[in-house]
């Protein structure tokens, strides 16, 4: 068995949250004025908006996506003469630059379509936000419409979803040569899980945006050019399509790899001029793409962190951003990924987890797996202490199994021959203290007596 216990004077784990909690170093001292701040000038940023995701950089500054570039000029490269481009689906990781150059690729055909008078309208939907199909096809018709060239209004409601197609038919077909319509995270049209289904069906709101749009290129109802583009982080999304829509949008993929430390490395350096001179020190950037290259090589993930990390500078009084600015930027990130994931989870779930991250805890992480036995006796000890009813072994497996907690354990039944015989184990994924100060920030569990008499009542919980 073990012997050591974590050190630190905390009594409850509430204490132990505040203490380890997220680095936000020393706020900077109560101004007199406080609208002061609004005649000063940022003494960290230069532009902030550079680091903000819908900020689109020059060609020059998009690293590591010629390739994509090209594979989706070519794409839409028939909207320059006012034609009708291939369907194509973007699928790729989060962060790997899809609606960025997507986005980049179709403003460029836009503009130099407008020098040969083509007139090429672009819409880009972001179907989180618009959830259905009528609702995707309003903004299409809004974004493409000028009511007063055309005299048509979109009402927000009131009309059937075919006269919405109709009215943004009519609408392209007075104003424009060709259109590009970009529907970005099209999967969240109709999610997955709210289809309750393996098997999409054709009524589903993304099959049938699908469809109605890539028809109306077949059907001829429009006059103008039409080049439709998916986007998705599904990777397997075009499996999903219905045959339906497979025939009439006959979609091409284009895969989007994720980025590697380098890459990100030269993604952050590019945006540089968001501060001013001097303020990044030489590790800011190594560091923020590092942690982001260990995440699946997420460049909004790396943006956010140096922004994340120029903000705790500012609001801390520093005049640089250091190394210990990016830690606490992802301290903050992961506190708050895990939060996600416990918040709504019932109290009894949330003390079976801190069990857990308590015993690798207090191990110092020497022992990883712990056995279900254990992990429930030390669960006891915690639901007494705070007054919760303590149910049985196997309910507090189950529990874990049904709440989406397997994405921070993994639970392993084993036979191994040993005298221990045939026994579940678990073992926690994540940083045990990130569980345990997550939990202790903000839920019942604060009250929880955490002192070192605790610690070692659960150190000895282990029955090995
Ligand atoms: N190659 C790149 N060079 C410069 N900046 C990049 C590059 N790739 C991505 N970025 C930046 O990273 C952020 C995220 O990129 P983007 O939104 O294009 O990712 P995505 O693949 O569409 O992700 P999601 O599927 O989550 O929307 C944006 O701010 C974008 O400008």
């Amino acid at each position: 068995m073990t012997d050591s216990v974590s050190e630190g004077e905390f009594n409850t784990l509430g204490d132990y949250a505040d203490e380890h909690g997220v680095a936000t170093p020393q706020q900077r001292p109560e101004r007199d004025d406080p609208l002061s701040v609004l005649d000063e000038e940022d003494p960290i940023f230069r532009d902030e908006s550079i680091l903000r995701i819908e900020h689109i950089p020059d060609a020059g500054k998009i690293v590591g996506r010629n390739r994509q570039i090209e594979a989706i000029a070519q794409r839409m490269k028939p909207a320059q003469q006012g034609n009708s481009g291939k369907g194509t689906i973007v699928l790729g990781k989060s962060g790997s630059g899809k609606t960025l150059v997507t986005r980049y690729v179709s403003r460029e055909v836009q503009g130099r379509a407008a020098d040969n008078d083509v007139r090429v309208g672009r819409a880009v939907v972001d179907c989180r936000q618009r959830r259905s199909e009528t609702q995707a096809v309003i903004d299409i018709a809004n974004q493409l419409n000028d009511p007063q060239a055309t005299d048509i209004s979109i009402p927000l409601k009131g009309i059937a979803t075919g006269d919405y197609y109709d009215r943004l038919w009519r609408i392209v077909d007075e104003l424009y040569d060709a259109i590009i319509i970009i529907l970005d995270e099209l999967d969240r049209l109709s999610p997955q899980e709210e289809m309750g289904s393996a098997t999409r069906h054709q009524d589903a709101d993304d099959s049938q945006l699908l469809y109605e749009l890539s028809r109306a290129g077949e059907m001829e109802n429009i006059d103008a050019g039409l080049t439709i583009f998916g986007i998705s982080n599904d990777l397997k999304y075009g499996d999903r399509l219905d045959t339906r829509v497979e025939s009439s949008f006959a979609p091409e993929e284009e895969v989007f790899p994720s980025y590697d430390a380098n890459q990100l490395r030269d993604i952050l350096e590019k945006r540089r001029d968001a501060f001013h001179d001097d303020v990044l020190t030489d590790d800011v950037i190594p560091l923020a793409s590092a942690f982001s290259a260990q995440d699946h090589g997420d460049a909004r993930r790396a943006i956010d962190f140096l922004r994340l990390a120029g903000e705790i500078a500012r609001d801390t009084g520093a005049d640089q951003v250091t190394e210990n600015h990016v830690r606490a930027a992802n301290d903050d990130t992961d506190v708050s990924r895990i939060q996600d994931l416990i918040d709504g989870t019932p109290t009894q779930v949330q003390i079976a987890l801190t069990a857990l991250a308590a015993l690798s805890e207090v191990t110092n992480d020497n022992v990883t797996e712990f056995k279900a036995g254990e992990v429930h006796s030390v669960y006891k000890l915690f639901a007494n202490d705070i007054d919760a009813e303590a149910h049985t072994q196997r309910y507090v497996t189950d529990l874990l199994r049904e709440y989406d907690t397997m994405k921070l354990l993994s639970m392993e039944r084993t036979g191994d021959g040993y005298a221990s015989g045939n026994a579940l184990w678990l073992e926690l994924l994540d940083d045990p203290s990130l569980i345990l100060r997550s939990v202790g920030a903000e839920s019942r569990l604060r009250e929880l007596r955490f002192d070192a008499e605790m610690r070692q009542a659960v150190l000895q919980r282990l029955s090995r």
